[in-house]
Order: C-alpha cells, then sequence, then structure tokens
C-alpha cells in the first residue's frame, strides 16, 4: 500500500485530544499527523489576560501531545501564507481543522479553505467548539432566533453525539517541520507583573479541564439552581475558561449535565440551559457579527453614551475604585484571577452602562483585556444584554441597584471582603494581591480610605431613567 502523505492538523482554540474530530479525522486518514498552531492576527489581537492564559494553555497542550509522542509546530505570520508554506514543506495532502466563528477568523478559513483546494490540497474545517451550528437552527419560518426561549426549545431535546476518548496513537512524520518556541513569542508579556499573581488562579489543560468538570458534577450541581447567583459561594462549575480555548468540548459538558439529570441532580436542567446560552450567543454572532462592535438595535446609536475613555469615572471604574463595594469587589475579583462571577458581571456593566452612562463598548474592551475565559461572542452578548441595546436584552429601565444586588447576592458582605483591603485591619491574602497585580503607576495603597461613590445606587438610576425616558426612538 503506498505512503498516505501527512495531514497538517491545524490546531486553534481546540486545545485537547478527545472528543476533537479533525484530530480523530487526521488520524484515521491513515498518514503521519502534523499538529501546528499559528500566531497570526487573531492571536495578536487577543487582550493581555486571554493572551496569556493562551500561553498557558498552549504549554499544558504541548505537554499532553508530547506525552503522546507527538509535538506541536509553532509558526508566525499570516495564515494564509504560512499553512500553504507548511503543506510545501511537509508534503502534507490534507490540512484539517475545528471551526471557528467570529467574522475574523471565518473570513481567515474561508481563504486559507478555498487557496488550498485550488491547490487539489483535501482541506476540510470540522464542529466542535460548539454543540449546535448557528446555521442549523431556525425558526419555523427559516430565519435565526432573536429571542433565548425560543432557542433554547428548538434546541433542547437535540441529540448531541457523546465524546470521544483521544486517539491511543498520533502517527508522527519521519523528519518535523522546524517550530518557533513558545517562550520566544512572550504571549503573556502585557500581563506585566499581574501574571504573578494570575498564575495563582489558574490550571490549564484538558486534564485539569476534567477533573473540574468531574468535582462539579459530583458536588456542584445538583445545588447549582441555588447557589449559582450567590457572589459569596462558589456555586458555579467555572467550565468558561476552559470552553473558551477548547480545552475541554461544550459535548462533554453537555453528556455530563444530561448523565446528572438522569440521576436526579436538580440543577443539572438549568446548566444544560446555561451551556445553551453560549450556543445563543455564537448563533447571534454568526448571524449578526455586528454585535461584536455596533449596537445590535441600531437605534441606540442615538443613545448619549459617553465614549470617551479618559474620563474620570471610566478611570476610576477600572481601577476598582468608584465607591460602590461590589462593583470594586468585582472588577478586583477579575483584576487578580481573570475570573468575574456572572451576577458580579451583570452588576458592573449595569453600573458603568447606567449608572454612570458610559458606553458598553468600554466595558467590552475592557473585559476583552483582563478576562482569562474571554470569548467574543458571550462578552458582546453579555455587555449588550445589560445594556439594554442587544437581542433578549434587559429593558433599559431595568437598572441593577447595586447595594440591593449585594446585599441579597453577598448577605454577608464575605465577597466584598475577600476583594476590598481598604478599611480591613487585617485584609485578606486575596485583598492584598490585588495591589501587587495592578500597574504602579496607579499608585493603589490598601491602607488608604476607601472612596466615596462616584455615583450613588439613586442619583445614578435616575439620570439614566432620565436619559432614557429623553431619547428619541
Ligand atoms: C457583561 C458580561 C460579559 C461576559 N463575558 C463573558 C466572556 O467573555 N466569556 C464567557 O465565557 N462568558 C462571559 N459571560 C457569561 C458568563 O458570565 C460566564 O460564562 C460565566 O460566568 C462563566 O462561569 P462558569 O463557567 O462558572 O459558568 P456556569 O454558570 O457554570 O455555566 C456553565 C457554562 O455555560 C456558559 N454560560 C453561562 N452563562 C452564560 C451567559 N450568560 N452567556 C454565555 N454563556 C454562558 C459558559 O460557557 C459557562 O462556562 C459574560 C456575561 C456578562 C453579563
Amino acid at each position: 500500500m503506498a505512503d498516505v502523505s501527512p495531514t497538517l492538523l491545524w490546531i486553534r482554540r481546540d486545545l485537547r485530544l478527545s472528543d476533537h474530530a479533525a484530530l480523530s479525522a487526521a488520524v484515521a486518514r491513515g498518514g503521519p499527523v502534523i499538529p501546528v498552531f499559528v500566531r497570526d492576527h487573531t492571536v495578536d489581537a487577543l487582550g493581555a489576560a486571554p493572551k496569556w492564559r493562551l500561553e498557558q494553555g498552549l504549554e499544558a497542550f504541548i505537554a499532553a501531545l508530547e506525552e503522546k509522542g507527538s509535538r506541536l509546530i509553532l509558526r508566525a505570520g499570516p495564515a494564509r501564507e504560512v499553512i500553504p508554506e507548511l503543506v510545501r514543506e511537509t508534503g502534507a495532502g490534507a490540512v484539517y481543522w475545528q471551526r471557528a466563528y467570529d467574522p475574523a477568523s471565518v473570513a481567515r478559513d474561508t481563504d486559507v479553505k478555498s487557496d488550498l483546494r485550488a491547490a487539489e490540497i483535501a482541506a476540510e474545517s470540522f464542529s466542535g467548539h460548539l454543540l449546535f451550528e448557528p446555521w442549523s437552527v431556525e425558526t419555523k419560518q427559516g430565519a435565526y432566533y432573536k429571542v433565548y426561549s425560543p432557542y433554547w426549545r428548538a434546541v433542547k431535546d437535540r441529540e448531541v453525539a457523546a465524546p470521544v476518548a483521544a486517539p491511543a496513537k498520533i502517527p508522527v512524520p519521519r523528519d518535523w517541520p522546524e517550530s518557533a518556541a513558545l517562550a520566544d513569542w512572550h504571549l503573556g508579556a502585557a500581563m506585566n507583573r499581574g501574571a504573578t499573581v494570575l498564575s495563582g488562579h489558574v490550571l490549564p489543560g484538558e486534564a485539569a479541564a476534567q477533573a473540574r468538570l468531574g468535582t462539579f458534577m459530583r458536588d456542584g450541581v445538583a445545588e447549582y439552581g441555588e447557589r449559582r447567583d450567590r457572589l459569596d459561594q462558589q456555586g458555579t462549575s467555572r467550565m468558561s475558561e476552559y470552553l473558551s480555548l477548547g480545552e475541554i468540548s461544550p459535548a462533554r459538558c453537555w453528556h455530563a449535565g444530561l448523565r446528572a439529570q438522569a440521576e436526579g441532580k436538580a440543577g443539572a436542567g438549568k446548566f444544560l440551559s446555561e451551556l445553551a446560552w453560549r450556543e445563543f450567543a455564537y448563533h447571534l454572532m454568526w448571524h449578526t457579527p455586528h454585535i461584536l462592535e455596533e449596537n445590535w438595535r441600531e437605534e441606540w446609536r442615538a443613545f448619549p453614551w459617553k465614549e470617551d475613555r479618559r474620563l474620570r469615572e471610566v478611570r476610576l471604574w477600572e481601577q476598582a475604585r468608584t465607591g460602590m463595594a461590589v462593583v470594586d469587589a468585582a472588577l478586583r475579583e477579575m483584576y487578580v484571577t481573570g475570573y468575574m462571577h456572572n451576577r458580579a458581571r451583570m452588576i458592573v456593566a449595569s453600573y458603568l452602562t447606567k449608572h454612570l452612562m458610559v458606553h458598553w463598548r468600554i466595558g467590552q474592551a475592557w473585559f476583552d483585556d483582563c478576562l482569562i475565559d474571554w470569548d467574543p461572542a458571550a462578552n458582546a452578548m453579555g455587555w449588550q444584554w445589560v445594556a439594554g441595546c442587544g437581542p433578549d436584552a434587559a429593558p433599559y429601565f431595568r437598572v441593577f441597584n447595586p447595594e440591593t444586588q449585594a446585599e441579597k447576592f453577598d448577605p454577608e458582605g464575605a465577597y466584598r471582603r475577600t476583594w476590598i483591603a481598604e478599611g480591613q485591619a487585617q485584609p485578606p491574602q486575596s485583598a492584598l494581591d490585588y495591589f501587587a497585580a495592578v500597574p504602579r503607576s496607579w499608585q493603589l495603597d490598601p491602607a488608604a480610605e476607601y472612596p466615596a461613590p462616584v455615583v450613588s445606587a439613586q442619583e445614578g438610576r435616575a439620570a439614566a431613567l432620565a436619559a432614557y425616558e429623553q431619547r428619541e426612538f
């Protein structure tokens, strides 16, 4: 039998070996498999924390490949040049990858695919980042969904293929092409001194992802419905950073949820419906990519949001010194851990877009820079949902009152004490870590007096509602 030519396995945000359709297909094709990661414009465009987290993920993924006797070839440059170059160097007859759905990746992948096919190289993309391809969910009229509840009804009983195991063996080439060294890329450089603090909160890699899912299914999912909104408890799965980099497949999470449901664990249904929120975000980004940059409802362009990032209130919000304790606690949690509780995301987003009347894009950009679970679709949808200009959004007149939110979801103040050092005789390490992570140029001091609110809960609400009532749309 003639030797089968190598397959390039183009790795992107899918840093796992199990339940990886492109990898399984590459192994099944029969020839050597050459995994490659390209540092292109989509990687260079990442914010500081997501880029740092990517480096961590790549390190873990390289180790997992090496355990199987394989490697990850690293190259930098436009994928449209790098991939054909590697095809020539290795004599590859096929290039396989898992689909991405953001407009920049879609445009890139379309070009790469058509170039390869024109050169008679088998170029195939596979699903795996999502449960349901965005174009496969349609209303009865053949349109896309703009509202979550009917979307959920349309997908909740769909068959999702069970996750498949990692291949026992990954065939290797006789000669490996040259690779850059990950450390030379300095992907974490923009984190500066924050990286040391952040690294204490991150366990990258597929094995860690599966272990965390297992722990949540054993100990957390039953009470997920009651605990998921509590800021002072660890009541959610914390799967988001792993899903963001594809260190775990959504299908694995979905099947774990189905099993928990079959075992009668009460919160499992809610968990499945939250996974579907992620799908809905991708559905929206695919059908209306302007959600990433523009008000999803065009009429909101006329709304008098402030757009100048240099404004004092923006600086205070970014530096977590608004004087509104629950808002500052949440922003500090994100700065120290790269993660923020979902309820807290809604509270800080509402405070910025309503109390401070600042454009959601400014908050979105801050999250782009700070979140290790950064996801283009979920972040854009989350911001537009809170701001009131998105699909199926919370109405603008629904203004989260940060004080009552704190009373309800952090009744003893434990969350606020965890993250705010000022005013505590012996602040916990978590609260002090914020001061170790922020740039020195901010000149923050944990012993300083905690600031008065930049805008009080009542004044902010009144101003926001007045602007809303005066709008001309
Ligand atoms: C302003 C704002 C910005 C956000 N930015 C991001 C982001 O950049 N990346 C991100 O992954 N999520 C984002 N979210 C959604 C949500 O806050 C996180 O997915 C969730 O907090 C992650 O924690 P978890 O994994 O413990 O979630 P769990 O409660 O355990 O939920 C399980 C999974 O369901 C998905 N999910 C849950 N809630 C949502 C939601 N509202 N929208 C989309 N998917 C959801 C996530 O993949 C999550 O990992 C944002 C929400 C808001 C309001």
